[in-house]
């Protein structure tokens, strides 16, 4: 059977600047996800992996091309749509987690759902086996401040999943991260795909990072570059990301 299509970028173009000091960022993408893909997209410093992070996650707009999302076109949708989308189908990961501090880790897993009317029961429920699955059980009445960096990150990812988003999408997600508690995250995001209960698409610098996906994009100079595919093993990906590193030269950070 065919994979379901999650995402379709096609003749992707973003420009930036006013009429006659426009930069083009962004010069024609083409990729699709699917159901289950695991992808990392890495690039040099300036290269378009957030605004292209941006656009996927309805934060921009794109000057040319067409996103769909699910099947819709996002780039036509009206800001109510918009944000019912973001809402049902969309989870993000940031680099500094963006938790409330007012809240227990517990409220802040579950409040995607509590904000959408599901009763306490299921919030609890479902927050308490996300938890576990993130080695979380323990903290869930613990506030931010009473968290170590990964374990907030920890927690940011099981809000973004709580609510069974068609696609989870991480800017840079262990940038704040020591490497200890960036692998506990990277082990327990590719437990999650690995099992098919999400597909993810991660922007990150980070070549250890990256080796964590099952398909790796490089952006350069706003047009995808190559894809390097896991073959036997992780430090196999690895060892093929730092080879193209070193192939593209020094401006690859
Ligand atoms: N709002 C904006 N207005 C004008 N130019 C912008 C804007 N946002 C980004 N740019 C430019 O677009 C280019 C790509 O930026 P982007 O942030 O997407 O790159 P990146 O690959 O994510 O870089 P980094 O790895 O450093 O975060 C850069 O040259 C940047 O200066």
């Amino acid at each position: 059977m065919d994979k379901k299509k999650i995402v379709e970028i096609k003749g992707l173009v973003k420009n930036y600047g006013t009429r006659g000091f426009q930069t083009r960022v962004l010069k024609g993408i083409d990729l699709t996800i699917y159901e289950n893909d695991f992808i990392a997209i890495m690039g040099p410093s300036g290269s378009g992996k957030t605004t292209l992070l941006n656009i996927l996650s309805t934060i921009d707009k794109p000057t040319q091309g067409m996103v769909l999302l699910d099947g819709k076109d996002i780039t036509k949708m009206k800001n109510k749509e918009l944000s019912q989308l973001r809402r049902d189908k969309i989870g993000f990961i940031f680099q500094d987690y963006n938790l409330l501090d007012t809240m227990t880790l517990q409220d802040n897993i579950a409040l995607p759902l509590s904000l959408n009317g599901v009763s306490s029961k299921t919030c609890i429920a479902k927050s308490e086996t996300l938890a576990t699955i993130f080695g979380l059980k323990e903290h869930l009445k613990k506030y931010p401040y009473q968290l170590s960096g990964g374990q907030k990150q920890r927690g940011a990812t099981c809000r973004a999943l709580i609510s069974e988003p068609e696609i989870l999408f991480a800017d840079e997600p262990t940038g704040a991260l020591d490497s200890k508690s960036s692998r506990d995250l990277l082990e327990r995001l590719k437990m999650v795909n690995d099992e098919g209960k999400a597909t993810i698409l991660m922007v990150t610098h980070d070549a250890y990072s990256a080796s964590y996906a099952k398909d790796v994009y490089i952006l350069n100079d706003g047009m995808m570059k190559c894809c390097l595919t896991r073959g036997n093993s992780r430090k196999e990906l690895y060892d093929r990301i730092i080879d193209m590193q070193v192939a593209m030269g020094s401006d690859f950070v």
